[in-house]
């Protein structure tokens, strides 16, 4: 594992670049006997079938203090990474580590503090371009990893690549990280064994790693893994973040030495403060300047955890130190508060200076921008270019900005360094700039990877996969047969009487109901686990919720139907009913009403967080719905009539019943009937027998109303997920 990820991590362009030397003497490191894998089976991938490739990110954040449940968690932490670092974030359990990376995605509200990226602020859009690997695994464990993984390139990676290159590489990443062994075992859970617990890490982190992230954060990436394949992993994501130049947070359990070595930075929590923060090869003298020496081939991470996990008063020396350290001059300066002033006050001096000389021939800045002028007024920059020689008025130099090389116009030069700088700064504003005052199709092309017809096929592609085998399972297959069967034998051959009436309506109702409650309740189990997967993949901006709403409902639906229809033509026409027209029309309404009650069990299921709470609420909706169905009970108190037109099961087995009685053969009157109308007729009129069950609406009306059912309930639901069960 260790080669292939670290051939792939290291990038194939920068792989392909290596002299002819440092090639071999890598192949001979990755053949070596602590590294076993051979990797010359492993494809590599042309630099240009590289989907994506992101600007290097330096992440800074400050001051970060959040509270959770009334509890302060994180207090004043600060940290900065560049790129191709690797900053490990370390702690004793609860000591807020998971908390500070969902800082760091933006998904925690904070009490104070600022996240930075390349000098801007954590924004929305930021939050699209992080990566960020979970601690819990969260698949959906139906599908087999490749399918995972080539669900996740098609939705996540851009149109303007072919299926065929998404494919590629999904191929490449699973040769990479040695999951080809694997790539066609279902993910699993705890019910159905699949993937070990190393290898749906190492998907997790897959799944991740399509998109070619430039900030990547890892929570717990090692947990449950050996200590050999933890190792691997690490150099394998330390290699990334060099060759790649790419931002890697991890937080971290107790790391072997070999492994804490590889850290560039380290961040040590305790108790939700900074322990300490600075260079890992330094905290050793840290902890000694303080009187607190490791002791020879000790591994200095269980040594530090130790210390931060000691008495109270031992925490407050260190923590104490920590922040004396901060007041040390060789503490980073992006953590000192004048840092950000300064840069924002360059950026803000370039775009001003040029907004109000834009005409002007000695500008400092050939910022070549097309000003757009926004209904609401605002301007937006479409592009901008730095000149190789670059000014800046003269006060920068107080800032230590510029150079001292004298302008004819009293601006001051500036190095290529700091022009390349500049040039960032302004491409970073631009993009800022153009995204928060663009229009919303701006937005949306910015924020979505995909279109949405794109997003609707895949989903729906992938809803039926993941759905099929839980819908039409060897259990559910045999349940449909037996019922079908049972009920055609229990109403076998119904002679067309008024004596066997009851018994049809009967086997009418039993049909919508039964059904109905699968429906309901098969929905409402599925939805919670499904949530889960939702929920990270909306949070990592993978696709519009419309897109995966409209994709359920038409991925599923084919199964939806399968079982009621089966049930239908096994045990109908052993009922005696023979007409096809009526056969269809009767299937016709039992499906509308499985779907009608589909939509309401995935409308509780988006409701309620709490699985007991929504299963008594669709007990209590399911039992009303039946008693007011019109079959139970036929003389309702007239003050709770109301009840039954909330009855969708009223609706289905009422139509039923007109399509039977009127196109099908009709019923005959008993020598001593209890109709009426039989007095003057040797059959039973329809109405007569819709009338006994207190029913009077039309057939195109119960129709309309079910079909009414099924739009309020799915757009409840979307309603209910978009604004009232949003992630994060
Ligand atoms: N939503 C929440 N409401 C209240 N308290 C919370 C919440 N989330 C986390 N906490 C608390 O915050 C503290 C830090 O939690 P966090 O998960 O960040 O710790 P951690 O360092 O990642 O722990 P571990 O190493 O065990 O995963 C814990 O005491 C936890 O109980």
């Amino acid at each position: 594992m260790i080669i292939s990820k670290d051939l792939f991590l290291l990038g194939n362009q920068d792989y392909l670049r290596l002299p002819k030397d440092e090639k071999r003497t890598m192949c001979q490191a990755v053949s070596s006997p602590d590294n076993k894998r051979v990797v010359s089976n492993i494809p590599s991938l042309p630099p240009e079938k590289y989907p994506l490739s992101h600007r290097p990110l330096e992440l800074v954040f400050s001051g970060l203090s959040v509270t959770l449940d009334k509890r302060p968690i994180l207090k004043d932490v600060s940290g900065v990474v560049k790129p191709g670092e690797l900053l490990a974030v370390m702690g004793p359990s609860g000591c807020g580590k998971t908390t500070l990376l969902n800082c760091l995605a933006g998904r925690v509200k904070l009490d104070s503090g600022v996240i930075r990226l390349n000098k801007e602020r954590l924004n929305k859009r930021w939050k699209r371009k992080i990566c960020y690997v979970l601690q819990q695994d969260i698949f959906f464990p139906e599908l087999t990893l490749r399918q995972t993984l080539e669900y996740s390139a098609l939705l996540r990676l851009p149109d303007s690549l072919s299926r065929e290159q998404k494919m590629t590489y999904v191929d490449h990443i699973i040769n990479v990280l040695d999951l080809a062994n694997c790539q066609h075992t279902i993910i699993g859970d705890y019910m159905k064994r699949g993937l070990s617990g190393g290898e749906k890490k190492r998907a997790n982190i897959a799944c991740e790693l399509l998109t070619n992230p430039a900030l990547m954060l890892l929570d717990e990436p090692t947990s449950g893994l050996d200590s050999h394949a933890a190792y691997s992993l690490m150099s394998s994501l330390k290699r990334y973040a060099e060759k790649e130049g790419k931002t890697v947070v991890v937080t971290v359990h107790q790391p072997s030495s070999q492994i804490f070595h590889m850290f560039d930075k380290l961040l040590l929590l305790c108790n939700g403060q900074t322990a300490y923060f600075g260079d890992t090869n330094k905290v050793v003298d840290f902890f000694h300047n303080i009187g607190l020496t490791v002791m020879p081939h000790y591994n200095p991470a269980d040594f530090i955890l130790e210390q931060v996990k000691g008495s109270e008063e031992m925490r407050e020396k260190i923590i104490m130190a920590s922040k004396e350290a901060r007041l040390h001059p060789s503490y980073p300066e992006e953590l000192q508060p004048q840092y950000f002033s300064n840069a924002n006050s360059i950026c803000d001096k370039y775009l001003t200076h040029h907004l109000h000389h834009s005409n002007n021939h000695h500008s400092f800045f050939n910022y070549h921008h097309h000003h757009h002028i926004q209904a609401n007024g605002n301007v937006r920059s479409s592009s901008c270019h730095c000149p190789k020689q670059t000014w800046l008025p003269q006060d920068h130099k107080a800032s230590g900005i510029g150079e001292t090389q004298p302008h004819p116009l009293g601006y001051t030069a500036v190095s290529v360094k700091e022009e390349e700088e500049c040039k960032q700064l302004c491409l970073d504003s631009q993009s800022h700039a153009s995204s928060s005052v663009s229009s919303s199709y701006d937005d949306m092309s910015w924020q979505w990877p995909t279109s949405f017809w794109t997003q609707f096929k895949v989903l729906s592609q992938r809803n039926f996969q993941e759905a099929r085998p839980r819908m039409l399972s060897t259990l559910n297959w045999v349940q449909t047969i037996g019922l079908g069967i049972m009920a055609g034998l229990l109403w076998f051959q119904l002679p067309r009487t008024e004596e066997a009436l009851h018994d049809i309506q009967g086997w009418m109702f039993f049909s919508t109901t039964f059904w109905m409650l699968f429906a309901h309740f098969g929905a409402l189990a599925s939805f919670p686990p499904e949530r889960e997967v939702i929920n990270k993949e909306r949070l990592s901006g993978a696709y519009r919720l419309s897109a995966y709403y409209l994709a359920k409902m038409v991925g599923e639906l084919p199964l939806t139907i399968t079982l009621p229809a089966v049930y239908h033509l096994i045990s109908y026409p052993m009922l005696g009913l023979q007409s096809p027209t009526v056969f269809i029309t009767l299937l016709g309404f039992l499906l509308l009403n499985s779907i009608v009650a589909q939509s309401v069990g995935f409308f509780v299921g988006a409701c309620c967080m709490d699985m007991q709470v929504s299963i008594t609420i669709s007990a209590l909706y399911t039992l009303a719905t039946q008693l007011f169905g019109g079959y139970l009970a036929t003389n309702i108190p007239y003050w709770l009539k109301w009840m039954q037109y909330l009855s969708m099961v009223h609706y289905a087995y009422q139509n039923m019943q007109i399509v039977e009685f009127s196109e099908g053969l009709p019923i005959q009157c008993a020598t001593q009937s209890k109709f009426d109308a039989c007095a003057n007729s040797t059959y039973i009129p329809v109405d007569a027998i819709l009338e006994s069950q207190g029913s009077s609406l039309p057939l195109w009306c119960n129709t309309l109303i079910l079909i009414g059912f099924l739009v309020f309930f799915r757009t409840l639901g979307y309603i209910v997920l978009r604004y009232f069960r949003r992630p994060g």
